[in-house]
């Protein structure tokens, strides 16, 4: 950790230095002619590359995303066409677009890439790779090559031209950034009139009439293969047949890729055709219930079920629609089924969002973040929110490709340790390809330091059409920006990466006013003090229990911003070296605390613990008078070694039989919990309790932002309290335990129950309820 201010040198992953440079140096030179491609050689390369397609440990992939990611948001009909002979490298063909027909079967790069020869009508080959097509890297196995046959004819909007600066693969190629940049032209498309194509290239056979085109359709669904299954089906429609049906069935095919907005639209407009029979009316309702209920929009899911009131299914969307209604109404959840449910980690719970009394404002230093409309007491629940998008990482590892696979950021200097994040960002782009809200909103989040500013959030809502084609997204996506958004905003659980819209406007404190909890994949809030209107929701972005600099490295690295919140600013006015000697006595400590674990006899434990004391009282030093002050009691780094100091005392005490070491071990867990941030007012460890007095021995307008250390630590602190025959503290205790777990959790003594079963079993504590 440098001592001196952090520069970009000090965040940059060395690696990519290099490459940048590179890169620069090829766009500081003017765009120029080169030769046409030679097609054995095109093919050549290409064929050598699939080969490598099967080959394990093929190496780590490390893929360069381009300065910066381009997109075209001109119209087709604006656009001019040019051929091969035409292109020119290092330049973006504006106001052009290329027509073109792949000559081979896609090649997967191994990374974010498919590549591909493809020729232009006059017969001239090109080399053409499509990177970041989300919906193209998501398609199953074998599923791409359904998708793009030999022939399959694409226009490519203001392509990008560009020649590789490794000597080893010198063929200049197009690269395609952004899958609206590609449109795969059908046979009824009116760019193609009067085109005619001079190679004579032998193509896929592709069917030729709406019945073998629903018969590929059902195929594909019977294979999970849904956006082929979708092509086919919209082939199917366009010849004419049995339109209503395959339209219906398209739906089920869009709902399958999450293109509820599309699935409810082609399930109307079959149902009130009026040529299906009440079978298949049946299923059109059924379809446009689950569209709606997917895109929570509750209320329209009554009305439209009530047309099949005593059906039995239709029945149970009712109920479940009525709930979740409720739900949203009122923030009351079923808290134990959730955590119950919750330890299955690919739990994903259904529920309808909850938003408590909460905005987004900017503030004075033009910060934006989310601010409280109304007082708020500890523990209320703010959000709970499902994912608008997520992986589940266990599938993002299961995915293809390599296993050193990297995906690198150039622009923004840093790698992404990336399939998980690349995963997401398909996610981002499936979830946005039927949906321009959702696009809208995701340009309304924080995109990082090298995009535009974030637009006004939220934003104005708009209708979204249903898609024109199931390859064609409904808005030209500004793929830069999107990446930047999935690395900016995404949380990650032990199972899930996801990406939640209203949390990611949550910005960080090390001493936060609010802690999150995921429930399967689900996002809750909660205040985890009392606050006044208008006051800000925090919540860590880290783990701050690690010392300043570290935070700060890495914040900057993953973030790019300083924290200045209470801690850091008194974290920072100790001064380096006093921070310094702190890490030393810390690590220190840390072996102290390992030397405890390990100790069986009570001299040697007696040596430790006069160790870890001294060891403490001089990590004490490090801080300066006024820490405690500005931090609210705030020394996070000092609660583990307290700990270890509660260890030894305890062990003392149970090996000797004394209680005062047991007491020692209490004091040291009430410091240790000191340091978190709590307030303790009644610290006494003996003798008549303070009169009249039942409430907690703690200030309950607050708790820790440990959720678990804190809420075990206060059940060994009853249980310690119990071995030396004090029952009242040992009750007192128990329930600061129970009612901090309701403050952290919202479920009552059925959750603390079912959530500390473990140790509430081994420590025997159930006669303290
Ligand atoms: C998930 S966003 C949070 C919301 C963001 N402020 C916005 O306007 O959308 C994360 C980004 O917010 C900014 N941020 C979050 N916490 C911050 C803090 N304590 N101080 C300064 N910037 C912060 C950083 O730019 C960070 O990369």
């Amino acid at each position: 950790m440098p001592k001196r201010k952090l520069t970009m040198e000090d965040l940059t992953d060395v690696q990519l230095v290099g490459l940048k440079e590179e890169a620069e140096k090829q766009a500081s030179l003017p765009p120029e002619h080169v030769p046409l491609v030679n097609r054995k050689d095109l093919l050549g390369t290409l064929e050598a590359t699939r080969d490598l397609e099967n080959e394990p440990n093929r190496g780590q992939a490390t893929v360069i995303v381009q300065w910066p990611q381009k997109y075209s948001t001109t119209k087709i009909d604006d656009l001019s066409r040019i051929n091969a002979a035409d292109l020119m490298i290092r330049k973006t063909h504006k106001g052009n677009y290329l027509l073109c027909r792949t000559i081979c079967l896609p090649v997967f790069d191994g990374g974010i890439g498919f590549l591909l020869g493809v020729e232009d009508p006059q017969g001239n080959p090109i080399y053409l790779k499509i990177f970041n097509h989300a919906m193209l890297l998501e398609a199953k196995e074998g599923e791409i090559n359904a998708i793009m046959p030999t022939g399959t004819v694409l226009v490519l909007r203001e392509p990008s031209y560009y020649t590789n600066p490794n000597p080893e693969v010198p063929l200049p190629y197009i690269m395609v950034e952004s899958p609206s940049d590609v449109i795969f032209a059908d046979f009824d498309n009116p760019i193609l009139r009067g085109v005619s194509w001079k190679s004579k290239l032998i193509v896929y056979p592709r069917a030729t009439t709406g019945e073998a085109w629903k018969a590929e359709a059902l195929k594909d669904f019977k294979a999970s293969r849904w956006l082929s299954s979708a092509i086919c089906f919209t082939n199917s429609i366009k010849y004419g047949f049995d339109v209503q049906v395959s339209r219906l069935n398209r739906a089920e095919v869009y709902l399958r890729l999450g293109w509820n907005n599309s699935a409810l639209h082609d399930a109307q407009v079959s149902f009130k055709s009026g040529t299906l029979t009440d079978d298949l009316k049946r299923k059109a309702v059924v379809r446009m219930v689950k569209a709606l209920y997917a895109m929570g929009r509750y209320r329209e899911v009554l009305e439209t079920a009530s047309s099949l009131e005593g059906d039995k299914l239709v029945c149970e969307w009712i109920t479940r629609a009525n709930q979740r209604i409720e739900e949203q109404n009122t923030g009351n959840y079923d808290w134990l089924q959730l955590f119950k449910d919750g330890k299955n980690v690919n739990f994903s719970p259904d529920i309808a969002d909850f938003t408590g009394p909460i905005e987004v404002k900017t503030n004075s230093n033009g910060l934006r973040g989310t601010y409280v409309t109304r007082d708020v007491k500890v523990g209320e629940l703010l959000m709970f929110h499902k994912p608008a998008f997520c992986v589940s990482l266990a599938d993002a590892e299961k995915k293809k490709g390599d296993s050193g696979f990297l995906w690198t950021s150039l622009p923004k200097l840093r790698a992404s340790n990336a399939r998980d994040e690349l995963q997401l960002y398909c996610k981002a782009v499936q979830c946005i390809w039927d949906d321009r809200n959702m696009y809208n909103t995701l340009l309304a989040l924080y995109g990082g330091d090298t995009v535009a500013e974030p637009k006004t959030y939220p934003p104005p809502f708009i209708a979204t059409p249903p898609l024109k084609h199931p390859t064609r997204p409904c808005v030209d996506i500004d793929v830069d920006y999107l990446q930047g958004v999935v690395l900016s905003n995404s949380f990650e659980s032990d199972s899930w990466k996801g990406l939640y819209v209203a949390p990611s406007l949550l910005n960080h404190s090390c001493a936060p006013t609010a802690r999150r909890e995921f429930i399967g994949n689900a996002f809750a809030l909660r205040a985890i003090q009392d606050m006044k209107k208008g006051e800000e929701l925090t919540l860590t972005y880290i783990e701050p229990h690690v010392s300043y600099d570290e935070r700060r490295f890495r914040m900057m690295k993953s973030w790019r911003f300083s924290c200045e919140c209470i801690v850091c600013q008194a974290d920072d006015e100790d001064g380096y070296d006093a921070r310094e000697s702190r890490r030393a006595l810390r690590i220190k400590m840390n072996d102290i605390g390992a030397q405890i674990n390990k100790a069986r006899d009570a001299p040697t434990l007696r040596r430790l613990a006069a160790e870890a004391k001294t060891t403490i009282d001089n990590m004490r030093r490090t801080y300066h008078e006024e820490h405690s002050k500005k931090a609210g009691g705030r020394k996070y780094e000092l609660a583990q070694p307290l700990r270890h100091l509660a260890n030894a005392s305890g062990h003392i005490g149970r090996a000797d039989s004394d209680a005062s070491f047991i007491r020692q071990s209490i004091d040291a867990k009430m410091q240790s919990l000191t340091v978190y941030g709590m307030k303790i007012v009644d610290k006494s460890l003996s003798g008549p309790l303070p009169s009249g007095n039942s409430s907690l021995p703690v200030d309950t307008s607050q708790v820790t932002n440990f959720y678990d250390i804190s809420v075990v630590t206060l059940i060994e602190m009853a249980h310690s309290f119990k071995e030396i025959g004090d029952k009242k503290r040992a009750k007192r205790w128990f329930d600061v335990a129970i009612w901090m777990e309701n403050v952290y959790s919202g479920g009552g003594i059925p959750v603390f129950k079912f959530r500390r079963a473990t140790q509430l079993r081994m420590l025997s504590l159930s006669d303290l309820f």
